[in-house]
């Protein structure tokens, strides 16, 4: 079979009003034809002007999921009684800036009120209560969300139990999943349900138990759209690419989605300079896994800068884990997962690029804007598996800058 890569390269010269370079991982991501890049935030972080600048640029993220503020002890700390005050300000954060809302998390054993915890409730009364939590939470944000983490961990890492000891577990059974799902369905038909976990994110026992998670809500005939592959690597000891894909098309291959939800890539030795060489390689390779399987929608990283990462706390003496330093300065994986997208932000001059291609459909990236403001029509003669980058040394292009643009196209055949 012939392989064809093409390569159009769009160059512009810049008119001198031209400001400097717009893009971001976000922008990346979509002209590649995912939904979004996002960052995971929480109300606290949102008070530092400087943080909250960069997670409102919808360039760099397209979608924002709340670290915190929707767990089940925030928004129902005592039967019946319902806060949403932190969940709403990440939700009118994220309307505000046009991004999408990954919701964030409905039914957990961690961040439960000791009311649930504490046990004493028999199925029936369980049962209710999880119907009620769900169905009063789903229903609050109705519309707002694009996805809604329905349970989380649900298996445990002892393989001998598939399923997590937990007290929804010992006083319901197996099918407390499904009847989350269900009750989710019924509250907001319109929101993807996903089941999201750690240690998924290559082949193995735990992954396998996961897509049974997938055939169990399958087989109580109630919808599940999505699995989350949280993601919370360790630098030098991420998966393979090829392992990566290989697990995410086992859960496509049940009819669901998937996508990277919690990412971060903490260093073991987060003094030694040279972890971020290796965590830039990791990034991309989870990224470019993410890339590889059209139905992984994006990929969310867990907060975007080491400042307010969680790893520290709960990984004492690991650290360094997000794109974004703890002065809010890009490290190497942010050039990684730009260039994992296409894109580069080291070409000469201010360049900012984008290549879109591999498994994107020809009605996608016939509607596909290169950069902003700017819709490049494809040629005829290339191919649906074309690919097409745009590189720009303007940083806003605009049709106007464009009236003096120098533009070239090249094609390039293998
Ligand atoms: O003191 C607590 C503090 O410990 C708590 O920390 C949060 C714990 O959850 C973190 O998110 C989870 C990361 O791992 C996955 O397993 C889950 O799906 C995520 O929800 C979050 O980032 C931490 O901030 O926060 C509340 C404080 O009162």
């Amino acid at each position: 079979m012939l392989k064809i890569n093409n390569l159009a390269i769009l160059s512009f010269a810049a008119g001198s009003a031209i400001a400097q370079s717009q893009t971001g991982l976000n922008a990346a991501a979509q002209a590649y034809g995912k939904l979004y890049f996002g960052s995971a935030t929480d109300n606290g972080e949102l008070t530092d002007s400087e943080y909250k600048a960069i997670l409102s640029d919808s360039n760099e993220f397209g979608q924002i999921t709340p670290g915190n503020s929707m767990k089940w002890d925030t928004v129902e700390a005592s039967r019946g009684n319902f806060d949403y005050t932190k969940g709403d300000v990440i939700a009118d954060l994220a309307e505000a800036n046009g991004q999408k809302l990954r919701c964030h998390t409905l039914v957990w054993y961690n961040q439960l009120p000791q009311w649930v915890s504490n046990g004493g409730f028999d199925n029936a009364t369980l049962i209710e209560i999880l119907q009620n939590h769900i169905t009063e939470e789903v229903t609050h944000y109705k519309g707002k969300c694009y996805a809604w983490d329905v349970v989380n961990e649900a298996i445990s890492d002892d393989s001998g139990a598939p399923l997590r000891d937990n007290i929804f577990l010992s006083t319901i059974g197996e099918a407390y999943i499904p009847i989350a799902f269900a009750a989710a369905a019924a509250a907001d038909p319109d929101a993807k349900l996903y089941y999201n976990d750690y240690s998924i994110e290559a082949p193995g026992a735990k992954s396998t138990a996961a897509q049974d998670i997938v055939k169990l809500v399958q087989s109580y005939g109630v919808k599940i759209d999505g699995i989350g592959l949280q993601d919370h690597l360790i630098v030098g000891s991420t998966p393979s690419l090829e392992d990566q894909v290989a697990n995410m098309q086992a859960f496509v291959d049940l009819g669901v989605e998937v996508a990277i939800t919690e990412l971060d890539i903490r260093a073991e030795n987060p003094d030694a300079n040279q972890y971020q060489e290796q965590q830039a390689k990791d990034y991309a390779a989870t990224v470019g896994a993410c890339n590889k399987v059209e139905a992984c929608v994006g990929v969310t990283i867990w907060d975007y800068t080491d400042k307010y990462s969680w790893v520290p706390g709960v990984f004492p003496g690991t650290g360094g884990a997000l794109p974004w330093d703890e002065n809010l300065q890009k490290k190497p994986a942010y050039d990684a997962i730009l260039e994992a997208y296409g894109g580069s932000s080291t070409g000469p001059g201010n360049q900012a690029t984008f290549t879109v291609s591999d498994n994107l459909t020809e009605a996608t990236r016939a509607s596909m804007p290169l950069n902003s403001g700017v819709s490049v029509p494809l040629t005829t003669g290339v191919s649906s598996k074309s690919s097409v980058a745009a590189t720009s040394s303007a940083s806003e292009v605009t049709p106007e800058a464009t009236a003096d643009a120098q533009c070239e196209v090249e094609y390039v055949y293998e």
